[in-house]
């Protein structure tokens, strides 16, 4: 036998055996779960937009308990639906879990100019948190409570014409014109409202069809695929269609930068004001450069990136893009399932009615009156606890070998909240945890959440930015809507609902009729 063969035989031997390794990672733990098959692990069920991956967590938390492993790849997941220790990984070991679950497609976070705050890590996501924290405080969303009341409007004429021709609404479909109407006037620089001719919508629609595809798939399990599949895209961007979404918010952030430059050649000085997340992001300013803990060596080093206390072009675009992506989807699927429930629950819906008539009696309804609507806030937390829509995102990579009550977790693991479960957990809800029952929320919430038991936006430091946002939003329409309709259910509403989804969790359709109550 030639010596070329037997090196091919040793390397075949070395990835066959390096893959089993990594397959039977928990059974040499002594952890139990779905094992899959070798190479896949349990990847290959996540990728099936008729049956949602985050669901399947549920039916195997059913058969192995609420801490279990998986293999996805060459990644190791522990799958987590136990309150405490849930807590542990998201608040108090922090430091050790501040990493996301990527896999090669993504790129690497320490070297990827775009990388997004979603998929940062260390010290990058610290500084970008730091710059991106102040787009949503009050201020800044009082500033654009004009944006989001142009959407409003606008929503609720189309509603009304439709509704006035007798029309069954698929909701969803509403919402999404709606939430993608404000993030692009938010973060692509479109001027005006395109509610119902927004070219963007079918290509970031596709992005969330098709969010766990096989390309998706293929790079979990040989990462040096999707290293060169990412290059591949990076030098044709027509075949991928996040590189044209990225296009167009390079376009319209030149725009802005030129306008800026010929404002000031001009003499014309700013208004101060920031229009959208384009002028908030160029304005912000951060005194944070490193991570607590860590040494500046890999990231200072390194010549790609430049610690500076300002964004740069390309940290502008991957924070826009992650903005668009994270700002469209999930707030239309909240106001979905919202409208869904309350449709079916005529008797909570009419309480709401009434505190929407108490505390907003005029046409308009200001930014302050907002807070007023504690028992909307509860119907949109209950309806967050029934729907967590995000729980595929509910993860953290460990970073730094730690031992989480009595266990111990390897650097590199994943950890992953089987949110469902947790948030139908009668241990944590009580026995009426199916029923949708807003007053759960009116003693407050803090017990939820200091248990670990409720997480829609994720928890601890890296909880969801846009948490509020996303409830300005929420609460703007819906309090819009009730004002002047009651939702019914159809003969065609689809009860309950069919859930569908790869990166997010949707309801296949909520279609409902719009009745006016005047
Ligand atoms: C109802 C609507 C929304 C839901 C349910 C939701 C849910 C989530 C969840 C579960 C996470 C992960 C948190 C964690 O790991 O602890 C997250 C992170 C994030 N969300 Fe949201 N989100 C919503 C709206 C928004 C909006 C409107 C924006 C921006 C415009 C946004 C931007 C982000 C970003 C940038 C992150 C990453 C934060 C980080 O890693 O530091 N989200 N979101």
């Amino acid at each position: 036998m030639s010596f070329s063969i037997l090196i091919a035989i040793a390397i075949f031997v070395g990835i066959i055996s390096y893959y089993l390794w990594i397959w039977s990672f928990w059974i040499r733990k002594g952890v139990k779960g779905p094992r899959g098959l070798p190479f896949l692990g349990v990847i290959h069920k996540f990728t099936n937009y008729e049956n949602p991956g985050a669901l399947k967590f549920s039916e195997w938390t059913k058969k192995y308990g609420p801490v279990y492993g998986i293999t996805e790849g060459v990644e190791k997941t522990l799958v987590i639906s136990d309150p405490e220790f849930v807590h542990e990984v998201f608040v108090k070991q922090f430091d050790n879990f501040y990493g996301r679950k990527l896999t090669a497609i993504q790129g690497d976070p320490n070297k990827n100019k775009r990388v997004p705050l979603v998929a940062a890590q260390g010290h990058r996501w610290k500084r970008l948190r730091t710059l991106a924290s102040p787009t949503f405080s009050n201020k800044s969303l009082r500033k654009i409570m004009g944006t989001v009341e142009e959407s409003v409007t606008e929503l609720v004429r189309s509603l009304e014409k439709a509704s006035a021709e007798g029309k069954t609404l698929d909701m969803l479909e509403y919402y999404q014109e709606f939430t993608m109407d404000i993030i692009g006037k938010m973060a692509m620089g479109q001027e005006k409202s395109l509610m119902f001719r927004n070219p963007m919508l079918d290509k970031v629609k596709t992005i969330f069809k098709e969010g766990r595809n096989n390309v998706f798939m293929i790079s979990g399990i040989f990462p040096f695929v999707g290293i060169a599949l990412r290059n591949i895209f990076a030098k044709f961007p027509s075949l991928q269609m996040a590189t044209d979404i990225q296009s167009i918010l390079e376009k319209a952030l030149n725009k802005r930068l030129e306008q800026r430059e010929a404002d000031e050649k001009a003499g014309i000085e700013p208004s101060g004001e920031p229009q959208d997340f384009i002028d908030l992001f160029l304005d912000a300013r951060s005194t944070v450069d490193f991570f607590e803990g860590e040494a500046e060596q890999d990231f200072a080093k390194s010549e790609v990136l430049k610690v500076d206390k300002h964004l740069t072009f390309d940290e502008i675009i991957g924070q826009l893009f992650v903005f668009l992506l994270a700002g469209y989807d999930t707030t239309a699927l909240s106001l979905s399932y919202s409208s869904y429930l309350l449709a079916t629950h005529p008797e909570i819906q009419k309480k709401l009615q009434e505190e929407v008539d108490r505390e907003c009696p005029d046409p308009e309804v200001t930014f302050d009156q907002l807070s007023k609507l504690k028992y909307l806030e509860c119907v949109v937390k209950e309806a967050l606890r029934l729907y967590p829509l995000a729980s595929l995102v509910h993860n953290r990579k460990c970073l730094k070998t730690t031992n989480v009550l009595g266990m111990e977790i390897e650097a590199g693991t994943n950890i992953n909240v089987d949110t469902w479960s947790l948030h139908h957990d009668p241990k944590v809800w009580g026995d009426d945890v199916n029923e949708f029952k807003p007053e759960r929320w009116e003693s407050g919430d803090e017990l939820f959440f200091a248990k670990g038991g409720y997480l829609p936006f994720g928890m601890g430091p890296r909880i969801c930015i846009g948490m509020r946002l996303a409830m300005m939003e929420m609460k703007m329409l819906l309090t819009n809507i009730l004002k002047n309709y009651t939702f019914e259910t159809t003969p065609e509403t689809v009860i309950p609902l069919k859930l569908v989804g790869t990166a997010t969790i949707a309801p296949s359709s909520v279609l409902l009729k719009l009745k006016s109550r005047f």
